[in-house]
Formats: structure tokens, C-alpha cells, sequence
């Protein structure tokens, strides 16, 4: 079996893609910090290496230690307004992380590598969608350090032999839809998961970031991605690598956008109760609206879709997250309030 090093593999997108990963066949291997993942994320009989993606020597022998032959590498800092907050940590983890990683795979030489980017490398297009070959200029310091760190890759790319794909995820969301995985951190942050949080009675109210942007309702636009379609996307990049093909860079999501308020409907239609909101001030780092030209992952890779609506998404999500929340808080139960 062809074993595969995962980084961040305790985390979301990356514990969905051990799973893919695990059904197609392959022997995932899991080295995550657990800064943000978590422990039992990882499912049994998958190997955990605890430690830090920068940390070359111990990225290095676990690659040798499991005869790896690709790296897919999801570890990083991803929250666009903790990073405006603390550029320098984001600097550090997701730089550092991925030059520290480049070392060890040229120490083992592992050549292929399946790399998390993200639709945050563009800042605010001057066309929408967006495709791939537009100048990059990310407005946030996650998007700098992840385009840095596409650029690095480039590089070790062109001296080292390495052959890549870069994703750029547009906004990943939903949860496994057997209900294996899903997002775990306790605070939540991202949208979808914000109003499932308030669906479930967790929270009073969803905080809507700014309702003057230039969009149809005003309220930011998103290109929201089902978290399983996207790890089946890892697994077709892996598959064009192993068969000996070449780099590429390409956007990860379904083409189409969605505004705050049409996720906060989805979420109350699918969890049948009405989700408070309240308008507040654009946040610092956002841009208005974000949707990507998908063909060339669909064309190139092969890649089929099957979650491909944002009641899916949204469906899966809040069942991920009634299954953490009290029994009696679990969707289709309307007067679960009444009984909390
Ligand atoms: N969630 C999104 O909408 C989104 C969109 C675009 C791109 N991405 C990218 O996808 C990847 C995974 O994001 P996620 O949503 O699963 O986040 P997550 O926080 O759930 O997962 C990140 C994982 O990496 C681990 N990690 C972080 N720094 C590490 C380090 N230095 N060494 C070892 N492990 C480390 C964490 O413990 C965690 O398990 C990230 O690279 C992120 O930039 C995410
Ligand atoms: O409580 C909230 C949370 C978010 N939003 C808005 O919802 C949209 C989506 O925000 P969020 O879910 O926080 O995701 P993004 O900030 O768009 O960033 C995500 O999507 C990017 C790709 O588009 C990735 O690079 C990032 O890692 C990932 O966090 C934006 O318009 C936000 O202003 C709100 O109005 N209220």
C-alpha cells in the first residue's frame, strides 16, 4: 500500500482526507502538532506522530520511518482575522511550517507533494470569478504566508525535482456525510459553523460582518465547498502525482456564491427554527465576495463532485454539530428550546 504523510491530519479538512485517503485504498500516516487538531480525530490503526511540520528531522525520519511517497500537507494557522491580529505567528507556522517540511521531503526524497492553499491568495479580484492565473494580492497575512509558501514550493519545486499540486480551497464547510468527522474546535469562528451553533441554541445570535459590501444583499459572498468533495479533490491530486504527472495550481470549489444571509436561510431551513442575527461592522481582512473558475480541478484531475449545494453542506454540518450538542438539541426536534 502506497503510505501517504499527512500533516494536520487531527484537523478538519485534513482528518476528512486521512478517511478518503483510507477508502481509496492508501496507508495514511498522520504527524499533526495538536495545536488545533485533535487526538481521536485520527482513526485507529492510523499512525499519530505528535510534533511540529517544522521540526525537519522529525518530519524527515517519519517519512523514511513509513516508506511515505507523498506528503499531503494541511498543518497550518488558517483564522483570516487571528492573522491580522498576529501576523507573526501565522508568519512563522505557516512559512517555517512548509520550508521545514520542503527540507525533510528532500532529506527522504519524497517528490510529490498535495499542498492546502487557499481562494485567500487573490485578496479582492478585479474579475469574478476568479481563475488561477490572475495576479495574486493577498489583502490579509494567512493569504500572504500561504501564497509565500506556494512560492517556496515553486522554487524547492524547480531545484529539487519535488512535482506538486497547490489547492486553492475557497471556503470548505459540511461534515463527513456518514458522520465520521467534522469540524471540532470549540470556539467556533467560520460562518456556517457560527449559525449551526445558533440553530443548536449554543449562542443568541449570528454576528453578520458588514451589510454595505457591493454585492446582491450586501452581505459577503462565499464559494462554499462540501468538506468530502474536497478530500476526494486531495486524492485525485495525489493520483495525477503518483502516475508521474506535473505541477499544477488549482482553485478548489463549486463556482457559485452564496451570501451570509442566503447561509443563515439554509441553516434555518435545515434546522427548522430561525436564526437571530444582527448587523455589525465589516470585519478587518475581508474581502466583499470570493467565487472560483473550478474547471481546470474538474478537467485536469477528474474530479466529480457529489455534495455540490449548499443544503447539503449545511445539512451535514448541523447534523455534524447536533451530534456534539445536547440530545434534546438535535435538529428536527422544534421545541428542543423549550425542553434545553
Ligand atoms: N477551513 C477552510 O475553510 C480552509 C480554506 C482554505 C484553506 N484551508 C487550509 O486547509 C488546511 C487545513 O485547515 P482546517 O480547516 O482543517 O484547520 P484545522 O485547524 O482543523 O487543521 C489544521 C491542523 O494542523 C495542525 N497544525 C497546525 N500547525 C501545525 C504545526 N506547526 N505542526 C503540526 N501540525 C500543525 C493542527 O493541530 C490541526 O490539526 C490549512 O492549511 C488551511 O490553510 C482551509
Ligand atoms: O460570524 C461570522 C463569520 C463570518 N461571517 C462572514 O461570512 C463570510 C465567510 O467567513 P468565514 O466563514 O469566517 O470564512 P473566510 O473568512 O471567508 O475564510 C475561509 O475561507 C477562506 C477561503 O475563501 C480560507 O482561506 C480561510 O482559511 C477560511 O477561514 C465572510 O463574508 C464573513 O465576513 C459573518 O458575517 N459572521
Amino acid at each position: 500500500m502506497t503510505a501517504v504523510l499527512v500533516t494536520g491530519g487531527a484537523g478538519y479538512i485534513g482528518g476528512q482526507a486521512v478517511l478518503a485517503l483510507l477508502d481509496a485504498g492508501y496507508a495514511p500516516v498522520v504527524l499533526d502538532d495538536l495545536s488545533t487538531g485533535l487526538r481521536d480525530a485520527v482513526p485507529p490503526g492510523v499512525p499519530l506522530v505528535v510534533g511540529d511540520v517544522a521540526d525537519a528531522g522529525l518530519v524527515a525520519r517519519t517519512l523514511r520511518a513509513h516508506r511515505a511517497e507523498a506528503v499531503m500537507h494541511f498543518a497550518a494557522s488558517l483564522v483570516v482575522p487571528e492573522s491580522v491580529a498576529h501576523p507573526l505567528a501565522y508568519w512563522r507556522n505557516n512559512l517555517a511550517g512548509t520550508l521545514g517540511l520542503l527540507e525533510s521531503c528532500v532529506a527522504a526524497g519524497v517528490r510529490r507533494l498535495v499542498f492546502s492553499s487557499t481562494a485567500a491568495v487573490y485578496g479582492i479580484p478585479e474579475v469574478l470569478p476568479v481563475r488561477e492565473d490572475v495576479p495574486c494580492r493577498p489583502i490579509n497575512p494567512y493569504g500572504a504566508s500561504k501564497l509565500a509558501a506556494e512560492r517556496l514550493i515553486g522554487d524547492a519545486s524547480a531545484a529539487h525535482g519535488l512535482s506538486f499540486v497547490a489547492l486553492r480551497y475557497f471556503n470548505v464547510a459540511g461534515a463527513d456525510p456518514a458522520g465520521r468527522t467534522g469540524r471540532r474546535r470549540p470556539a467556533a469562528t467560520h460562518l456556517i459553523a457560527t449559525a449551526c451553533d445558533a440553530a443548536l441554541g449554543r449562542r443568541d445570535s449570528v454576528t453578520v460582518y458588514g451589510d454595505d459590501y457591493d454585492t446582491p444583499d450586501g452581505t459577503g459572498v462565499r464559494d462554499y465547498v462540501h468538506v468530502a468533495d474536497l478530500a476526494t479533490a486531495h486524492v485525485a491530486a495525489l493520483r495525477h502525482l503518483l502516475e508521474g504527472g506535473g505541477n499544477l495550481t488549482l482553485n478548489c470549489g463549486y463556482g457559485r456564491g452564496h451570501s451570509v444571509l442566503a447561509v443563515l436561510r439554509a441553516v434555518e431551513r435545515a434546522a427548522g427554527r430561525s436564526v437571530p442575527h444582527r448587523i455589525a461592522p465589516r470585519r478587518p481582512g475581508d474581502p466583499p465576495a470570493l467565487v472560483a473558475v473550478a474547471d481546470g480541478v474538474r478537467q485536469i484531475l477528474g474530479w466529480r463532485p457529489v455534495h455540490d449545494s449548499l443544503d447539503r453542506i449545511v445539512g451535514d454540518a448541523l447534523a455534524w454539530e447536533g451530534r456534539r450538542a445536547a440530545p434534546s438539541l438535535l435538529p428536527g426536534r422544534p421545541n428542543a428550546r423549550a425542553h434545553a
